[in-house]
């Protein structure tokens, strides 16, 4: 980890969060704590309540209950302060459709208060390094999904966040992109920043994280170091198949009209 990092502050602290929506309850009482300088996966099945918990530790949702700090501030007392320290590319992105990538990362440069010179140089690099330098003229509404996701991440780096809060940052890019966006995260955390990041590809969050929280139903259901997560089992598939009890689940044999014989 960097010299001068924030060491005894966790990157992310989550005491008691709840919400509800209508009749659901999608985050029932999380408590979390995120060491800094880690790749930290957020693993869970569909509705787990990933999303809806990555969105109130970043401030854009309100709890209904709890609190959230980000390397020490309180994201709801402190908004500002938070804002300006992380980096977040959230599910289903709204961009400014009808800007360049380029004009872009521009207005988001001026918009965290870089400098012109300095907006440029960061906006060429990451242009450059994701693979967009030859689409970054044409306007955002043509990208594909995947250069989508490349655009935003590139904003959501620019400043250089303490802590970056990606959400499925892979679906949809290619594995060439995949394989450089990896290089470019591991190269972030390398220098002591966080990547807090949901996905539902285990294999991906095995070989990338070295912190895994497992969430389901609204709860944490195990939190720590991938090792220890995964315990004795053989991969985190098989340990996360355990840990949300998805191996008692109807299994596909109960479809025994699809397939031959009878339509
Ligand atoms: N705005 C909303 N209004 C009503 N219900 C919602 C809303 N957002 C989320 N939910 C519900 O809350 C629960 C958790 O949803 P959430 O999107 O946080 O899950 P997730 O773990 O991110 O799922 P996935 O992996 O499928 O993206 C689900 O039951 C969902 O239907």
């Amino acid at each position: 980890m960097a010299e001068g990092a924030v060491v005894d502050v966790p990157a992310v602290r989550v005491r008691g969060l709840w919400k509800r929506f209508g009749e659901q309850i999608a985050v029932a009482g999380v408590d979390l704590e995120l060491p800094a300088g880690r790749f930290v996966g957020l693993v869970g099945p569909n509705g787990a309540g990933k999303t809806t918990t990555l969105s109130m530790v970043t401030g854009l949702l309100r709890p209904d209950q709890g609190a959230v700090e980000v390397v020490g501030h309180d994201v709801w007392q402190d908004p500002v302060a938070v804002k300006a320290r992380i980096g977040v590319l959230p599910e289903g992105l709204r961009l400014f459709e009808r800007l360049s990538g380029r004009e872009l990362l521009g207005y988001t440069g001026r918009l965290r208060g870089l400098p012109g010179v300095e907006v440029d140089k960061r906006a060429a690099q990451l242009l450059d390094v994701l693979d967009l330098a030859g689409a970054q003229h044409k306007l955002v509404v043509d990208y594909s999904t995947g250069m989508r996701k490349k655009i935003g991440l590139a904003a959501a780096l620019l400043h250089n966040p303490e802590v970056l809060f990606l959400d499925e940052p892979f679906e949809g890019v290619d594995p060439v992109s995949a394989q450089t966006i990896r290089g470019v995260l591991e190269r972030y955390t390398a220098s002591g920043a966080t990547v807090v990041f949901s996905s539902h590809v285990m294999e991906l969050v095995e070989s990338l994280c070295d912190w895994v929280a497992v969430m389901a139903a609204g709860r944490i259901r195990a939190h720590g170091p991938l090792a220890e997560v995964r315990g004795s089992a053989p991969s985190l598939q098989q340990a996360f198949l355990e840990l949300v009890g998805a191996n008692g689940r109807a299994a596909a044999t109960d479809l025994d009209w699809l397939g031959g014989g009878a339509r």
